[in-house]
């Protein structure tokens, strides 16, 4: 987000009419415009799903003074009006069909390489909405590659939830006809995305390098999140589905246990703290929460204590 800003603060020196920067956002990429926005003292304009995002996410925009349009629809919606609005006002779109989005995208798997010592992982797996990003991972790649810094490129997965999969289906279809979908209500909300603006470039990016779309249903991504976050990591539920679709390849052999892989987390979990208070509180409906880890209520008592935690320690040292 940064290089886009960057430019319109460039543009904007230049005196050409661009009199903010707009988004349409899931709670990411808004959060991201209205923080450098307001560095650069340029005003952002975002336009937000009501009651589709977590607070974490509203807060941002709102503290760092953007212009919040909170609109009755979902995500696609929002972005078909954004795109309405751009282009009959000097607005500058900030979605990663914009193609400076895309070039500072792209320098995460410059970063990847670059960390493993130019050594090219065999897999990438990348959570997949509007589906700018996994375009730029390749493009990122293919970079390195022409400019002789690696010889290959890794194979790249992009994972969706379930219940936002036009990719998969596409996928799946032999990548004939693209339907777009209205997309159902996901705990990775982020990627709530039913009509991706990057779908030409997401297949062009997967055809080039080999690649694969999964799926991660409900259940399996707070399992995945659940899961991870409890070898010390604190993960969004988007990686539980990246999460998921590493699960998944593996038990089916596509991934092999050599296999150099990185999943990509794309944002912080402390966004996403009602899901993970609703899992472990085995909350949800229809959810074996298989992983939760509920908080024990006690009275504020000696002997009460001294009970519940010699039956924790009792179980503990039965286990190891
Ligand atoms: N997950 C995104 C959706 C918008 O995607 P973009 O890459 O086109 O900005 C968000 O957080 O808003």
């Amino acid at each position: 987000m940064t290089v886009l800003v960057s430019q319109v603060n460039r543009l904007r020196k230049m005196k050409r009419p661009v009199v903010g920067v707009g988004c349409a956002s899931t709670g990411d990429t808004s959060a991201a415009l209205s923080a450098y926005c307001a560095s650069a003292g340029i005003p952002s304009i975002v336009f937000l799903p009501a009651n589709k995002i977590s607070m974490a996410q509203l807060v941002q925009p709102i503290a760092n003074g953007a212009f919040v349009l909170s609109i009755d629809t979902d995500f696609d919606g929002c972005m078909k009006l954004i795109r309405e609005i751009t282009s009959e006002l000097p607005i500058y779109l900030a979605n990663s069909l914009n193609s400076l989005r895309l070039e500072g995208q792209k320098t995460a798997a410059i970063e990847i390489l670059q960390q493993f010592d130019w050594q090219v992982p065999d897999w990438v797996i990348v959570p997949g909405g509007n589906l700018g990003n996994i375009y730029a991972f390749y493009k990122g790649f293919k970079m390195c590659q022409e400019l002789g810094l690696v010889d290959r490129i890794p194979r790249l997965v992009c994972a969706q939830a379930a219940n936002a999969n036009p990719l998969y289906l596409h996928y799946k279809s032999g990548w004939k006809d693209f339907k777009p979908m209205t997309a159902s209500t996901t705990f990775a909300s982020a990627i709530q995305i039913g009509d991706p603006v990057s779908i030409d470039r997401a297949v062009y990016a997967l055809k080039k390098c080999n690649g694969i779309v999964e799926e991660a249903s409900e259940e399996e991504l707070m399992d995945a999140m659940a899961q991870a976050d409890s070898t010390g990591m604190f993960i969004c539920p988007h990686t539980g589905v990246a999460l998921t679709a590493l699960f998944k390849l593996r038990n089916q052999g596509v991934i092999a246990p050599t296999d150099r892989t990185v999943v990509v987390s794309t944002a912080h979990g402390l966004k996403f703290t009602q899901s993970k208070i609703d899992y472990h509180s085995k909350a949800i409906p229809d959810m074996a929460c298989r992983f939760s880890n509920p908080p024990v209520e006690v009275k504020a008592d000696f002997g009460a204590v001294m009970d519940v935690l010699k039956s924790y320690l009792g179980s503990k040292s039965l286990r190891s």
